[in-house]
């Protein structure tokens, strides 16, 4: 299972250049997309869902041409928007029973079987009998992914699903797509750097509507391991730090003082200790690396 994405761009009405020229290759498993606000992900999410157009680019799930074959996708698909409005005073059962009739899952066995599969893999077993009007947030979350299952998708859409959830509902949201991200395609669209870190196998980052790296989470830790600097300093001391060293992010301690980290291929001064690289370093490593490209652009 795979899907491919070759040039797709996207500029709106207003100037936008929301996808600029992305090329992507996912294979079945975790992904992650990961970028801010703004960046493009809910565009580029919308996209392979079929829900918008490019303005150029191609598209494939293994064979099938998304953009000239929308229907075939969606046969296949299960998408997760980012507001997911269900707030319906019908139980969670009876809800998916609705749903499963609008998939055009006729026979009423299969139905019944995918019906409590949806509500097994999700936990919502024990609430089915809920209206989901009255669910919290993280159940309303489960309750999208249990309706996105009943068609048994193979190519799987979340975008931002974690955000606004305690951690105990965002814990719980992430093993539920932990159990489904084995055989399918998943795609993570999310600006929390530790939802990739514990879920993904692979993942891109996104900003500014282009691909600024693309590999596992596991590999870029790696490559910058030997590289993050790391000092504590006071607020004044980060605005000289930054004037000499590549600044990546700072961090209060209870005292007030900072933590900062800096991104260097060798020790920038006596005062540095060197840090364990992990995957918030490479996350604003290469936002940062794309700041200074488009600010020298500029
Ligand atoms: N319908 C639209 N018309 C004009 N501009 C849009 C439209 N939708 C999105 N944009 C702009 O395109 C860019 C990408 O937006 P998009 O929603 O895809 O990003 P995102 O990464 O999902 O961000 P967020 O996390 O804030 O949802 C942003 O600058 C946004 O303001």
């Amino acid at each position: 299972m795979e899907l491919n994405l070759t040039q797709v761009s996207k500029t709106y009405p207003n100037g936008v250049k929301a996808l600029d020229n992305i090329n992507l290759n996912i294979k079945a498993g975790m992904f992650g997309l990961l970028g801010p606000n703004g960046a493009g992900k809910s565009t580029l999410m919308r996209t392979i869902a079929t829900l918008q157009e490019p303005d150029a680019g191609k598209l494939f799930l293994e064979d099938i041409n998304i953009l000239k074959n929308k229907m075939k996708l969606r046969q296949v698909l299960g998408y997760l928007p980012q507001q997911f409005g269900v707030y319906s005073k019908m139980s969670a059962e009876k809800l998916l029973y609705y749903f499963a009739d609008l998939k055009g899952i006729a026979s009423a066995s299969e139905k019944k079987k995918m019906v409590a599969y949806a509500l097994e893999v999700t936990n919502l077993t024990e609430v089915k009998h809920k209206h989901v009007a009255g669910y919290s947030g993280g159940m309303k979350q489960r309750f999208g992914i249990a309706q996105l299952l009943l068609n048994n998708p193979k190519l799987i859409i979340v975008d931002e699903p974690t955000a606004g959830l305690d951690p105990a509902e965002r814990h719980r949201f992430l093993n539920v797509l932990r159990e489904i991200g084995t055989n399918n395609i998943v795609i993570l669209s999310t600006h929390i750097v530790d939802d990739v870190k514990e879920l993904c196998t692979d993942m891109a980052i996104l900003n500014g509507g282009k691909i600024l790296s693309k590999m596992s989470p596991t590999t870029a830790v790696q490559n910058l391991e030997g590289k993050i600097w790391t000092t504590i300093t006071d607020r004044d001391g980060e605005v000289e730090l930054a004037k000499n060293y590549n600044v990546i992010s700072s961090s209060f301690n209870q005292d007030n003082s900072l933590n900062v980290r800096v991104f260097s291929e060798v020790k920038p001064h006596e005062n540095f200790t060197l840090a364990t690289a992990d995957l918030n370093d490479v996350y604003f490593v290469h936002l940062k690396e794309n700041e200074d490209a488009t600010t020298l652009k500029a």
